[in-house]
């Protein structure tokens, strides 16, 4: 793709895409920009991948045809004053933050301003992310187009209705914490029971991948796919049953809740 794409931040989630887009060749390094506070990280990054590197935010929105913001929802407030003179008006702005909305940006921006909400996940570090994205009316299909490719380099992509957006988190953006904490959870179970804690993770990691990959690739209900595993007076179904009597399901359902309650709560006006 023959665009200057600048990233704001260079964290967990500029890495991830940066890596997507240099990995894939979607974007050629020197057409890719990325600026942090500190410059140590910036080396770094550059070293790996070969792109430009900046600490002047300014720059990076001077650059850039496609500008994503990967900083934290509270930095907004200051980089969007800091680059408000520098982005051009056919420059894509993309924010990844949670309780960052498209009208946030249009207030400090400008009505004219071309934004794409977006919602992606860690696991784009191994370019399995699942990234929810919406644009402005200013966003011709093209440039969504464009911005869907930057993000399918890293993962899947789910275009939706903004009103949809602040309920992203809890389903998908932050839902990898709470699978990383019952992968852990499961591989202390088998180290109760004497596997080696190495292979533990292994082996509940990969149950995990597995399981998510059926429920991708078969179509088949969850529920059914559940009901395959458990034989009749078998093992598996007293796992379910003790699970269901300490409301795994519930607790899981309350914690989508809580992490929609806090996205709605954090949306900047
Ligand atoms: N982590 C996740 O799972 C997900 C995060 N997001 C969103 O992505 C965004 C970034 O998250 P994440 O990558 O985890 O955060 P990180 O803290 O890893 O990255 C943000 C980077 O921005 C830097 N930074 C802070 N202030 C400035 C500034 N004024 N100018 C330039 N750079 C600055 C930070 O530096 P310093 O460390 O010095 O502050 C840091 O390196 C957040 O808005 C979050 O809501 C979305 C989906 C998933
Ligand atoms: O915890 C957060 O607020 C961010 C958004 C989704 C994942 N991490």
């Amino acid at each position: 793709m023959n665009k200057k794409v600048g990233i704001i931040g260079c964290g967990n989630m500029a890495s991830a895409i940066i890596g997507g887009i240099i990995q894939s060749k979607l974007i050629s390094p020197e057409n890719v920009i990325v600026s942090d506070r500190d410059y140590a990280k910036l080396e770094l990054i550059s070293k790996k991948y070969g792109i430009k590197i900046t600490k002047d935010n300014t720059e990076v929105a001077n650059f850039s045809d496609i500008l994503i913001l990967a900083v934290k929802p509270y930095i907004h407030d200051v980089i969007l004053e800091e680059i408000k003179n520098n982005v051009k008006s056919d420059t894509v702005v993309v924010t990844i933050a949670a309780g960052i909305d498209i009208n946030y940006i249009e207030t400090k921006l400008g009505q004219t301003v071309k934004v794409i909400r977006t919602m992606p996940n860690t696991p784009a570090l191994v370019r399995q992310g699942m990234s929810a994205l919406c644009a402005n009316k200013n966003v011709t299909d093209k440039e969504l187009e464009n911005v869907v490719k930057i993000f399918e380099s890293f993962g899947k992509v789910e275009i939706i209705d903004e009103k949809l957006m602040d309920f992203i988190p809890a389903i998908s953006g932050s839902s990898p914490a709470y699978v990383f904490m019952f992968i852990e959870a499961l591989a202390d179970g088998g180290v109760v029971s004497g596997i080696p804690r190495d292979k533990a993770y292994k082996m509940a990691a990969q149950a995990v991948l597995g399981a998510a990959q059926m429920v991708l690739e078969t179509g088949k209900h969850p529920g059914e796919l559940k009901d395959m595993v458990c034989t009749p007076g078998g093992t598996t179904i007293e796992a379910v049953s003790s699970l269901e009597r300490n409301n795994f399901r519930g607790a899981v359902i309350e914690a989508v809740k809580a992490c929609n309650d806090k996205a709605v709560s954090m949306l900047k006006k």
